[in-house]
């Protein structure tokens, strides 16, 4: 085991192989029996299970018939059915998931008092001794479990393994998502330590009181096993890979309304916060129960954020809802349920994750490089009878997923740079605020923007290509209406996003529906609805020591439109300026006739002949149709460009060495 230590595996380069497999989040509904205190307090068990999947309201012809009687799930569970019967017929499948590379997600939801705890523990244990039992089972295999805990209490994350309570901070790591910074990570050596490992997080929990339940968790706890392996008998060989996928065990604290369980002081404090969370929880699902359209909030609690691949990303879910059977909790009971009839709509993507050597990785796509290419030099040897055509189409989009591999490769040898950084520069680089730039200097301007616009056309691809919740080009077979539907997407994006008019025209004129452009198409439409989000978040970054906002890209907008004013000056006579004032219906007689136009510029989006227009006047402006052809080699696919004769980047240095 101790060949593929944890520090080797970060060097190791991440590849997710298997198409992504869509399912909908299990549901299942576990119904306890009435508890001691509420059979001395004579309750009515109001709930029954008819059968595996349906949970019926006995009591509704009193009630009248408000609310649906009958309910159906994936599974539900009797009062009297074990936890072990709970896990094997409800969790297991999806739990143990985590040992074939895939995520997963194990929630407990539910009112306080309702048996989320006294679920979760069993369930816990019971997938442990699983994957204990499977690695026994599995000798040809190398197995590596790391262990973590957290608890979310009032809205402050605690590292369960760690007796400093100092509050954990999130962190968006472009490569693993949403990431808890500094939280421990244990090595579980075996059965024993697993369980002092739980003793410990038990300990730690904060435990309140109220009057529903003597021992109430008020925190969300979250549990996560890491199980990574590797086949004994390739280890350390070039061609090495490893499984890795983590499984989340989700104690959430109870759902009721804090007034419910008659909190005051410190517990309503705990209450209010606990019900933001699960509120955005809430919301979060019903969302997307309604499909994936829109804005959706998982930034807006630390709960959200931690568990987002969980909730509609790359993982596999079932959430237990648990229930008490009681007639004064009927209320609770029907939230609760409301939930569950949500969740039970919410889909998920989850797939294999492979983590390749660097050297395996690389030899893997060279080699693939090399038959493709061969290939396209000899169609005739490929396929004699095929039309040689949409063999070259299959070809083309072969290699643009070579391309975006390659890039994933290099994006990973250049983790310096953080996407937050790219988008800024795109922004727009506003060093030169307080003092204006002669025009002499504008040349090197326009490199600088070249520069960035390459740097992040090269550098995105992976992190933004891994986002779920981004749209994505998909596979239209129809190329041409596809490529028109993304161009206009992506015009609308630099609009709403101040994008610098130089950077738009660069990418308009340089990507004109060739399908090889798809990959570049799909980056910077990425890449813009990752920065649009940004910015209707409430929307900061600070990079360098600048900070970036909405109004601020507006103002940096606004300055590159006097920069071409000026130009225009330098760079077009003054009869052909009076000839593009008149076509542009600016008076001859007006003020500042050259800002006038350069404000025009890309400001109407929807004309296409306007977009072209504009598109061409900054294109002389900034002597483009110059460079175009080199710059498109620069922007990193063109294989079959001898690398030496590439403009230098860091990133393609890299690349270099390593094929
Ligand atoms: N299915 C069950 N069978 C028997 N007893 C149960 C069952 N579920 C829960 N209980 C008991 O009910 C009580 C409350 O359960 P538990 O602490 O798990 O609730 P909870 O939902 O986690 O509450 P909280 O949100 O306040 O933490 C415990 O004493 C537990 O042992």
């Amino acid at each position: 085991m101790g060949e593929i230590s944890g520090e080797e595996l970060t060097k190791l380069e991440k590849m997710q192989v298997m198409g992504a497999r869509e399912e909908k989040i299990l549901v299942l509904v576990r119904l306890r029996p009435l508890s001691e205190k509420e059979v001395v307090a004579n309750e009515v068990a109001d709930w029954e299970c008819i059968n595996d999947t349906t949970i019926l309201y006995r009591n509704s012809l009193r009630e009248g018939s408000l609310f649906p009687s009958a309910y159906t799930f994936d599974r539900v569970f009797r009062g009297d059915c074990s936890t072990r019967q709970v896990h094997e017929e409800g969790t297991k499948q999806i739990a143990l998931s985590v040992v074939s590379g895939i995520n997963s997600s194990i929630f407990a939801y539910g009112q306080t008092s309702s048996g989320k705890t006294y679920t979760m523990n069993g369930i816990t244990e019971q997938t442990v001794a699983d994957i204990f039992d499977y690695i026994n089972k599995h000798e040809e295999r190398a197995f590596v479990l790391k262990f973590s805990a957290i608890e979310i209490y009032n809205e402050a994350i605690r590292d369960l393994l760690s007796s400093d309570n100092t509050p954990l901070r999130l962190r968006d790591d472009p490569e693993r998502g949403t990431i808890v910074e500094k939280v421990m990570e244990e090595t579980l050596r075996d059965w024993n330590h697993f369980n002092d490992l739980v003793s410990i997080c038990e300990a730690q929990r904060q435990i309140g009181e109220t009057s529903l339940n003597e021992r109430s968790s008020r925190s969300h706890q979250i549990l996560r096993l890491t199980v990574e392996s590797s086949a004994r008998e390739f280890l350390g060989k070039d061609n090495s890979t490893t499984l890795a996928a983590s499984v989340n065990f989700v104690d959430l604290a109870g759902s009721e309304r804090a007034s419910q369980s008659l909190s005051a002081g410190t517990r309503l404090k705990e209450g209010c916060h606990i019900n933001r969370s699960l509120l955005t929880l809430g919301t979060v699902i019903r969302k997307l129960s309604k499909g994936r359209n829109g804005h959706i909030n998982y930034r807006d609690s630390k709960l959200t954020r931690i568990l987002q691949p969980a909730l509609g990303g790359n993982a596999r879910t079932a959430i237990i809802c648990t229930l008490s059977p009681a007639r004064s909790h009927v209320e609770q009971t029907r939230n609760t349920l409301l939930f569950a009839c949500c969740a039970k709509e919410v889909t998920t993507k989850a797939q294999v994750n492979v983590v390749m050597s660097d050297k395996a990785l690389v030899k893997h796509l060279q080699k693939e490089l090399a038959r493709l290419e061969n290939e396209l030099r000899c169609p005739a040897t490929a396929s004699s009878n095929c039309d040689y055509a949409a063999l070259l189409r299959k070809k083309d989009l072969q290699i643009e997923k070579m391309g975006k591999e390659i890039r994933e490769l290099t994006k990973q040898r250049d983790l310096a740079q953080s996407r937050v950084e790219d988008l800024l520069r795109l922004v727009g680089d506003d060093r030169d605020t307080r003092k204006p730039v002669p025009e002499e200097t504008w040349d090197d301007d326009c490199s600088e923007l070249e520069s960035s616009l390459v740097d992040s056309a090269g550098r995105n691809v992976k992190d933004v290509a891994l986002d779920p919740m981004q749209e994505s080009v998909g596979d239209s077979t129809d190329w041409p209406v596809e490529f028109a539907r993304l161009q206009k997407r992506i015009i609308e994006l630099w609009q709403a996003c101040n994008v610098p008019l130089i950077h738009r025209t660069y990418f308009f004129l340089l990507f004109r529906g060739d399908p090889t452009d798809s990959i570049y198409m799909e980056v910077e439409l990425r890449r813009l609805t990752f920065m649009k989000e940004m910015f209707a978040d409430g929307g900061q970054a600070v990079a360098n020591g600048r900070t970036i906002t909405l109004a601020s890209s507006l103002k940096a907008l606004q300055r590159e439109r006097e920069k071409l004013s000026r130009l225009m000056r330098r760079r077009f006579s003054e009869e052909a300026r009076e000839r593009l004032f008149e076509k542009w219906g600016i008076g001859l007689g007006t003020k500042r006739r050259r800002l006038q136009l350069a404000n025009r510029l890309w400001s109407e989006i929807e004309d296409m002949d306007h977009v072209m227009e504009s598109a061409s006047i900054i294109a002389k402006l900034v002597r483009f149709t110059e460079q175009g052809h080199a710059l498109k080699g620069m922007l990193g696919l063109s294989f079959s460009t001898p690398p030496s004769r590439r403009r230098s980047f860091g990133w393609k240095n890299s690349m270099a060495s390593l094929l």
